[in-house]
């Protein structure tokens, strides 16, 4: 069966073509390599193009006889959403559009999207049940609340089956390291505390020491990308089987703070993270981790990565291969 993963180039997206293939799918890859890699893409052909592009998205659907779209595609630096919202909506809300309008000309009707656990913005509880309010508080998370909203009104009319991934912070990397996380301009907590304390760049700022959590820093809930990547092959079996729409969160349930995170990268490196504090970061949450029981029951869906050092170090050791990599083309 053929899959289309609009951003497959990706970090997230690259895992799960990895994992569809184990699984016996084709994946194709449709991306324009705004943030994502040619060499990321191992595991089936690449289209290159954007998915506000309706006309090349439906005959790149059509040319490949795809019976379901995995839905990556999105820019999603919540910092960087906050200087430039018209391009996240327009990328993100408007390439949704674009790509779902081009899935019904098609006649393509199964969809399995990546949102986020920024939908939810300040939980009113934790942990994050999927049907706790979703009220976001940076520009990222409302432009993928209104995706997801298109893409539920839709289902809702019968004209799509879908299912929503609301995801929590993807780390980690493929155990065969044949892939891993390689964003160009980087802002996630562990890559950079993994490049700090391998004295590659400047000291980790920890963006807020004054939040209400036991050590003051935020919390989130780490996922390993494979668990992601097994999430999307198990979502993708459930859509085939059922109709409308339908939402999960994907996170191990087991938050972590910034300090914690730094403590696992020290364990896996052997070297302390040089940083400094800096104030809090525009649209951060204090605390988001997930209850997953949604996933487990519907989609038979376990993580198997659970410890934040084994985490770390799954993302310390693509470091070291992506690092000789670059320096052997160099
Ligand atoms: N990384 C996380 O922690 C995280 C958490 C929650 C949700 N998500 C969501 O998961 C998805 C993948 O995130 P990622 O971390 O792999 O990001 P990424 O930047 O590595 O991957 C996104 C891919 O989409 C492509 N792309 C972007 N806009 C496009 C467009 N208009 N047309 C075609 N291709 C386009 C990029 O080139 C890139 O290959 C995104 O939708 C993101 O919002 C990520
Ligand atoms: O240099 C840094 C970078 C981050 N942080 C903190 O680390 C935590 C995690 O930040 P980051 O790794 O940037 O992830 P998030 O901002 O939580 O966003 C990620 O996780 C979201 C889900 O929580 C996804 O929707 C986004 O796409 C993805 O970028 C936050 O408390 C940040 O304030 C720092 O203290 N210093």
């Amino acid at each position: 069966m053929k899959i289309l993963v609009t951003g497959g180039a990706g970090y997230i997206g690259s895992h799960t073509c990895l994992a569809l293939a184990d699984m016996g799918f084709e994946p194709v890859t449709f991306d324009s390599l705004v943030t994502g890699h040619e060499w990321a893409v191992q595991w089936g052909p690449l289209e290159k193009g954007d998915v506000r592009d309706q006309d090349l998205v439906s005959a790149v659907l059509e040319k490949h006889r795809i019976e379901a779209v995995l839905h990556f595609a999105a820019l999603s630096l919540v910092a960087q959403s906050v200087a430039e919202p018209l391009r996240y909506y327009d990328n993100n809300v408007a390439g949704t559009l674009s790509l779902l309008a081009a899935m019904k000309r098609s006649g393509v009707r199964k969809l399995v999207f990546s949102s986020t656990c920024a939908v939810y913005g300040v939980p009113p509880s934790l942990p994050i049940r999927e049907d706790m309010p979703t009220a976001p508080i940076n520009p990222y998370g409302r432009t993928k609340l209104a995706a997801e909203n298109a893409i539920m009104d839709a289902a809702q009319a019968g004209q799509i089956d879908a299912v929503v991934l609301r995801y929590f912070n993807a780390a980690g990397a493929d155990a065969a390291l044949r892939i891993g996380e390689a964003h160009v301009h980087e802002s996630h907590l562990i890559p950079l505390a993994v490049h700090a304390a391998l004295l590659k760049s400047e000291p980790l700022r920890v963006f807020g020491t004054d939040y209400d959590t036991p050590d003051g820093t935020c919390l989130r809930d780490y996922i390993h990308v494979t668990d992601l990547a097994q999430a999307h092959v198990a979502a993708l079996n459930f859509i085939m089987g059922h109709s409308r729409g339908h939402r999960f969160n994907l996170g191990t349930g087991k938050p972590a703070s910034v300090r914690q995170v730094m403590k696992a990268v020290e364990a896996a490196t052997g070297r302390p993270v040089p940083h400094s504090e800096a104030p809090r970061r525009e649209g951060d949450p204090m605390s988001l981790y997930a209850a997953i029981d949604l996933a487990r029951e519907k989609l038979g869906w376990e993580p198997q990565h659970l410890d934040i050092v084994d985490i770390v170090r799954s993302a310390v050791d693509w470091d070291a291969k992506y690092t000789a990599d670059l320096a052997k083309t160099a």
